[in-house]
């Protein structure tokens, strides 16, 4: 608990520091606004004490002075609010950055252990809500202290008494802070895993809508929805009501402040001073509500330090990422392929994807050779698929190693595995886009020529002519529908044109009817001629693909190895 919090705290001063020369920047601009607010109560108390004990002489260098401030603060804030803008734009920028490319790297296993919708929200709406973190938070927590202080200080060199009475009413506001802040920010915490709870539950019920149809159980399930957006609605009324209990403590504490100062300062004030005593006495009231508006900035972000913390939490329950080969591209090995395919040499390799549970993988051992084609084999739960994502090189083997053309899969680089292997799995994702789009995914380059080679070999060819825009027709939600078989085609496409000497399947027919499956075998066979191959699959119409070796797996072992003539 205590690491994770200094996790969380050092993460939080990482934020921090990449943002640093904007939070400056932003800072230095708040201080001359500060400055030049000086400048323009000055003259405007001037103006006022010359009307008052100066016999109504208007002075116009104090009236030029006047405009001349109000524009340069207009300017100032302008330049600032613009600034802030960018700077929380640039800050969630790099954090999506970030965490997509966490994301890709750890592929898949990552949804074994998160919720997609946590992932989607932690993406979207918890990074969008760092904006005011970024660009409010930071600079009105470096500006707040001096700011005030300087305020406090100035009005303390023109008139003792009022600066010694806006001081000690300044000194009231870290109580309140920390009394109604705190509150505040818990509260915050508990909103934002509200919202959390309520996306998460929202986008299974979606996913799930025609099994909530049908069990008939539409009507509970939306009292439960509306169960938990009601709860939302709880906490973020107590959120407003603590940010505005702390908004109103600074209007007490400014309000006190300028009568004590008007009630101390009234002799002067009413009994015809000279027009410095006046212009002083009235710097000094005028002051007040400049010396609170740093103040007011920063209570009106505490709540946007609330989803700093928050985000950070989420983002440390990621999964640590798995250790990426070192070096630059240039000096990494390379993975040694022939005409045939390429070698894949498994040792020993064992898993755990939860401490105090069994193994997932047991000490599994096995070679192919450049143009083997192996057939995998087990019960539900044999562990295949955390094999298959070993070898894509998501997760890491707790021990043992594996060797792809010759070389430690862990010391390849990312690059590299992704261009020695091909993966296709049960359903291909189909993105929104077109078909062609979706087949040249990952091998954009690829040429005219290769396009259709690889829309003949997977078969594509066979229903382009029912599409109504054929390869520019679009896919994906809301596009043009395909059916299991069609869309598997896409996936066996995109493995042509990829053309890698390594190719995993993870049950590539489980969905499709036996005819589709083999109409899908056919064009299978072809993608197999000069490749290596791991076939994971029930359906026994893999047999005789043209597998040269068959494993078959139980509870994490390897319990049988057979090599074909
Ligand atoms: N995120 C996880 N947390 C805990 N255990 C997991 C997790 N993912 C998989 N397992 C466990 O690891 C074991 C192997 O699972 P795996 O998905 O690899 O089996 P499989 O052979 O591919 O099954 P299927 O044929 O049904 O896809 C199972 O006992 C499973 O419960």
């Amino acid at each position: 608990m205590k690491a994770d919090k200094k996790m969380l705290k050092g993460w939080v001063r990482q934020q921090n520091g990449a943002n640093r020369p904007a939070t400056m920047c932003m800072a230095l601009i708040g201080m001359c606004n500060v400055l030049a607010g000086m400048v323009l109560v000055w003259s405007l108390a001037s103006i006022l004490a010359g009307l008052l004990a100066g016999g109504g002489r208007l002075d116009a260098r104090w009236l030029g002075m006047f405009i001349l401030m109000s524009v340069v603060r207009v300017i100032l804030g302008y330049v600032q609010e613009h600034l802030a803008v960018s700077s929380g734009e640039l800050a969630r920028k790099r954090l999506r950055r970030e965490l997509l490319s966490r994301f890709f790297a750890q592929g898949p296993a990552l949804l074994r252990h998160q919720h997609s919708a946590a992932l989607a929200s932690l993406l979207t709406d918890r990074i969008e809500a760092l904006e005011g973190y970024f660009a409010r938070w930071l600079p009105a927590s470096t500006l707040w202290v001096v700011a005030q202080w300087s305020v406090v200080l100035v009005v303390f060199w023109q008139n003792h008494r009022a600066g010694l009475i806006l001081g000690g009413c300044c000194l009231s506001l870290p109580f309140f802070q920390a009394v109604f802040g705190i509150a505040t920010a818990i509260a915050s915490r508990r909103q934002l895993l509200a919202l959390n709870r309520l996306q998460v539950r929202f986008l299974d019920r979606i996913r799930g809508i025609a099994t909530i149809v049908l069990s008939g159980n539409a009507e509970k399930d939306a009292q439960g929805l509306g169960q938990a957006a009601d709860e939302l609605r709880q906490r973020t009324m107590k959120v407003l009501r603590l940010a505005f209990l702390t908004s109103a403590s600074t209007d007490v504490a400014m309000i006190v402040a300028l009568v004590w100062i008007v009630i101390d300062q009234r002799h002067g004030l009413m009994h015809g001073g000279s027009v410095a005593q006046t212009t002083s006495i009235l710097f000094a009231v005028l002051m007040v509500p400049e010396a609170f508006a740093p103040f007011r900035a920063l209570s009106a972000a505490y709540q946007d330090r609330a989803q700093i913390t928050s985000s950070g939490e989420a983002i440390q329950k990621l999964p640590t990422l798995p250790e990426m080969a070192a070096g630059t591209s240039a000096d990494q090995p390379r993975a040694e392929r022939t005409a045939r395919g390429i070698e894949l040499d498994v040792q020993g390799v064992s898993y755990q994807w939860v401490k105090d549970r069994p193994l997932a993988l047991d000490d599994v051992s096995f070679q192919l050779k450049a143009g083997d084609v192996a057939l995998l084999t087990g019960p539900s739960g044999a562990g295949k698929s955390t094999l298959i994502e070993m070898l894509l090189g998501f997760i890491r083997p707790l021990e043992g190693s594996i060797r792809l053309g010759g070389v430690d899969l862990q010391a390849l680089g990312p690059a590299e595995i992704t261009q020695q292997i091909s993966w296709i799995g049960q359903k291909p994702v189909i993105f929104a886009g077109t078909l062609r789009e979706n087949i040249m995914f990952a091998t954009p380059e690829a040429s005219e020529k290769q396009l259709q080679a690889a829309l003949e070999a997977s078969s594509i060819t066979g229903y382009l002519p029912l599409l109504p825009d054929g390869l520019e027709t679009r896919l994906g939600e809301g596009g043009f529908g395909l059916s299991g078989g069609q869309a598997q085609r896409i996936a066996i496409a995109r493995a042509f044109l990829k053309d890698a000497p390594l190719l995993i399947m993870d049950e590539p027919t489980a969905h499709l009817d036996p005819m589709t499956e083999q109409d899908i075998l056919m064009s299978l066979r072809g993608l197999l001629k000069g490749r290596t191959a791991l076939i994971s699959t029930h359906s026994p119409q893999f047999h005789n693909i043209g597998e040269t070796v068959r494993l078959t797996m139980e509870t994490g072992r390897l319990t049988e190895q057979e090599t074909l003539a």
